[in-house]
């Protein structure tokens, strides 16, 4: 049997990861991992637990006990820690503040880079897999690699609506701090892999940029 064709998309906060890649894994038929629903998740279950997720010593002791399962289909995603449905928490404030530090830790990043490959191992036809470190850690020999990038007032103005608020202002600083975190890590720092085709979708629609993704997907297919 052939390997899953990897579509790999990374970039920064309200670049647009999981609305093209869900878009292009509807497009092709394709299955869908939002990683970042994945270290939200993980942070959710710290925080049930207690954990002080700057204390980095305390999130790698206990990352091991929480059991998480993502779905697959671009329809309808679903992320479950422990048993539980966490799709609506983890996108909550306290999840938001907390998941850069836990995603810092390098025992953490080994987990869940483990959890990705085995779903990526068990897509049938291929997978597009969204996050900060696809096409430079998870999946390096992912065929089609994508780097998105926005403006950062555009994307803190698209987070902003999403999220119902009205102060675009504090979404920018939220926005802008969990990037210098991401960006800045010693573990898997959020980079343009090598070969990714970086896309700028700051004046294009999501539509427009699901295209040019899907383009690069029949390239390589032909
Ligand atoms: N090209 C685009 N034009 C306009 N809005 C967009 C575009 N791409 C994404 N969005 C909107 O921006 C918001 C953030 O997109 P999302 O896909 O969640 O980003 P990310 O996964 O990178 O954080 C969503 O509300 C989405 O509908
Ligand atoms: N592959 C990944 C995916 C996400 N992360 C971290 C970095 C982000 O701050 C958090 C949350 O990611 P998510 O993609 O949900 O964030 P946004 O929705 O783009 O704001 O997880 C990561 O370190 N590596």
């Amino acid at each position: 049997m052939n390997a899953p064709l990897v579509v790999a998309v990374d970039g920064p906060s309200g670049s647009g990861k999981s609305s093209t890649a869900r878009g292009v894994a509807r497009a092709l038929s394709l299955a869908y991992l939002d990683t970042g629903a994945m270290y939200r998740a993980m942070t959710w279950a710290l925080l049930q637990r207690g954990v002080d997720p700057t204390d980095a010593e305390a999130v790698a002791q206990v990352a091991e006990q929480v059991r998480l399962v993502s779905g697959t289909d671009p329809d309808a995603p679903t992320i479950e820690a422990d048993g539980v449905d966490v799709s609506v928490p983890i996108r909550g404030p306290q999840v938001t503040a907390a998941v850069s530090p836990v995603s810092a830790v390098p025992y953490v990043r080994r987990l869940l880079v483990q959890q990705q490959r085995a779903v990526i191992e068990a897509a049938g036809d291929g997978i597009v897999v969204e996050g900060r470190d696809i096409g430079s850690v998870v999946a390096p020999d992912a065929p089609v690699k994508v780097f998105l990038v926005a403006d950062p007032v555009a994307r803190a103005a698209r987070r902003a609506a999403e999220d119902g608020s009205d102060d675009a202002a504090a979404t920018l600083a939220s926005l802008e701090r969990r990037d210098a975190i991401d960006s800045t890590r010693a573990a898997s720092p959020l980079v343009r892999a090598d070969g990714a085709v970086e896309i700028d979708g700051t004046h294009l629609s999501l539509e427009e940029v699901v295209d040019r993704v899907v383009a690069l997907v029949r390239e390589v297919r032909r």
